[in-house]
């Protein structure tokens, strides 16, 4: 279980709350060795070999020294021999450690782009388990956000915490030696250090509630940059002359981070200078002191530089760890933000004992009294909606702008669940069937399809992805919905890339997207089919063709229908019509035309629009 934010207050972050953070990491592990155990394994050998050297070196540096001046006294009887094996030792170290640290670097590098790909992977896999209201909510998306900045931020996580337990184990080495000569320099050199680590810790506070608070902004900033800069929105920015705007807004919130953080920056550079002169001083105390001492002969010229050399390092050391802490729990606390997101559990998934769905349906879809809200909206997008929709149906929606027919079919697909009444099929809450195969069973292809940046086969089998090696399937739903007629077009044929996006891609006109799209809508052999306004880029003749086809091929099966034109919604079997969410005239064509009601009007003015 991640430490939640909200336990931590995230304005100010105390001690014990980065102390708590740390409670993320074993988690945080976990996943690092899923990602690749032999790397994690290698990982730390290589750090805990580098993590010896610096105390070698030191050593047998020591050693050189005073054979070097055992030699220059010219006493008889000694040999260069052991001078220059020693030499010859170090020389090797030296290069052991560097071939260390390109290995640990490599290593470093390659788990940390394995692990933001497993990370990746695991967000896009629960991000697709979620509801679609959760996508709705902005405070989810923030949280989403930040998890997938972890991401890439949590590779640096990774060093920081594999280069802490290397440097821990580096003091450990040294201190042996430190403490057999004077155990009270290395509390001088602490004492010396803290300031700057308790700096350091009151920065990153300072940042990461910067950071925080500015979540909603970012991302704002990221969408002006994406509309300044993109192919999808080139067209329009340059007719409607909107690139000033565009820059004055992306300016605004920009300079507004740039001020903050610059404060920030300022303020940190100028007390870590000051806390850099204190680790300074308290280092050269410790210096002083050890050069009083070989003066005095109590310690020989090379356990002069062994010293000197070991309290260099290990300030050095002293200050990595302790700064590296704040930077390491500051990750950790990021970390809750990564593994809230993946506590945010689906309220619409998968049951257990759920109900396989029926094949065929006996009995039909039936509304009773249905009703929906959407999150943080206090309109009804639906209410009292009661209708029975019969296997083989097919129902036309029809309403004015916002009336619910879109919400209604999204219903019918369990995209979410009413917050009032039951959708029952087959006399069953539409609740209790399995998740999966209602997905399989009911199609539904929205007025706001996707055009994937994909080979036109891609973009089809999209309907459903399983088949998509089957090329006899993917031509079969092409010609189903007229996107065959594009083939000729495409110098590729269903390899064509489609879009502008990639190298080679040939983008197409609206009404040929919405053949591709429509093509979907045959890929599965749903029981159900639903489309939401599949027609209104297609020309007159293209959309009688259409839905020729439509009604011949989907016989016997159920279907709804959302349309604007008249043309189309006359062949439905049934019409419903919506107003401000609720049903509010049902019959065919010339039933409704007969009742001289909203239909009747609606019809009529589209009529005259022709005359
Ligand atoms: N995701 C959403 N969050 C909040 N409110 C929404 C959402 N989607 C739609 N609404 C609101 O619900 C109401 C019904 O919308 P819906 O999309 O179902 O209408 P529609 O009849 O399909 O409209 P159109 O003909 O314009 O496609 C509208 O008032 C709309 O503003």
């Amino acid at each position: 279980m991640a430490k939640q934010l909200n336990e931590i207050d995230a304005e100010s972050l105390t001690f014990k709350a980065r102390v708590a953070a740390l409670g993320n990491l074993p988690e945080f592990f976990k996943l690092v060795w899923q990602t690749s155990r032999w790397m994690t394994i290698c990982n730390f050998l290589l750090r805990i070999a580098r993590s010896m050297m610096p105390l070698a070196i030191l050593w047998v540096g020591k050693h050189i020294i005073d054979e070097v001046v055992l030699l220059g006294t010219g006493r008889a009887g000694v040999s260069q021999e052991f001078l220059w094996k020693l030499v010859g030792l170090e020389f090797g170290l030296a290069i052991l450690t560097d071939i260390l640290n390109r290995s640990i670097n490599l290593m470093d590098g390659l788990l940390g782009d394995q692990f933001a790909n497993y990370t990746s992977v695991r967000i896009m896999k629960h991000a697709a388990t979620l509801d679609l209201d959760q996508f709705e909510d902005s405070v989810f998306y923030d949280k989403m956000e930040r998890a997938r900045q972890q991401t890439v931020g949590r590779t640096v996580l990774l060093s920081q915490v594999m280069g802490q337990i290397q440097d821990l184990i580096t003091m450990g080495f040294l201190a042996v030696g430190l403490v057999a000569f004077n155990p009270w320099l290395i509390l001088l050199l602490l004492a010396t250090i803290l300031p700057a680590f308790i700096g350091e810790s009151y920065f990153n506070d300072r940042s990461y509630a910067l950071s925080r608070r500015r979540t909603p902004e970012r991302r704002e900033l990221d969408y002006v940059r994406y509309l300044g800069a993109s192919d999808d929105t080139a067209k329009e920015i340059k007719v409607f002359n909107l690139s000033g705007f565009i820059i004055d807004r992306f300016k605004t919130l920009s300079e507004k981070f740039y001020t903050e953080n610059r404060q920030l920056s300022q303020r940190r550079a100028t007390w870590g200078t000051f806390f850099s002169f204190l680790g300074s001083t308290g280092y050269y105390l410790a210096y002083v002191y050890i050069i009083y001492k070989t003066i005095n002969g109590a310690v020989t010229i090379g356990e002069l530089t062994f010293l000197a050399g070991s309290f260099r390092q290990m300030r050095g050391l002293m200050e990595g760890v302790l700064l590296r802490f704040t930077a390491v729990s500051q990750g950790a606390i990021y970390l809750s933000d990564f593994f809230e997101f993946f506590e945010i559990e689906p309220k619409i998934r998968k049951l257990l004992n759920a109900k396989p769905f029926p094949n065929p349906i006996r009995l039909g879809f039936v509304f009773e009294n249905v009703g929906f809200q959407y999150a943080h909206s206090s309109r009804w997008a639906n209410r009292h909606l009661s209708f029975t929709l019969h296997p083989g149906e097919k129902l036309a929606l029809v309403g004015e702008n916002g009336s619910g027919k879109t919400t209604l079919v999204k219903l019918l697909a369990r995209l979410y669940d009413p917050t009032e009444g039951r959708i029952l099929l087959d006399g069953v809450d539409l609740k209790a069937y399995d998740l999966d195969e209602l997905r399989l069973n009911v199609g539904i292809i929205f007025q706001d399809y996707l055009r994937y940046q994909m080979t036109l086969a891609q973009n089809i089998a999209a309907g459903n992805i399983i088949e998509q090696d089957n090329r006899a399937l993917i031509e079969s739903a092409a010609k189903q919905s007229l996107a065959d007629t594009l083939i000729e077009k495409l110098p590729a044929g269903y390899d064509q890339m489609l879009g502008k996006r990639f190298a080679n891609g040939v983008d197409l006109s609206g009404g040929e997207w919405q053949k591709v799209a429509l093509a979907r809508a045959y890929m599965k052999d749903a029981q159900l089919l639903i489309l939401d306004e599949p027609t209104a880029a297609l020309d007159a003749r293209a959309e009688y063709e259409v839905f020729e086809r439509f009604a011949e091929l989907t016989k016997g099966k159920s279907a709804v229908l959302i349309s604007h034109r008249f043309s189309t919604v006359r062949m439905a079997d049934r019409i419903l019509v919506l107003d401000k969410g609720q049903l509010i005239e049902i019959g065919s064509h010339e039933e409704l035309i007969l009742k001289k009601g909203r239909y009747a009007e609606l019809f009529e003015l589209q009529a005259k629009g022709y005359r």
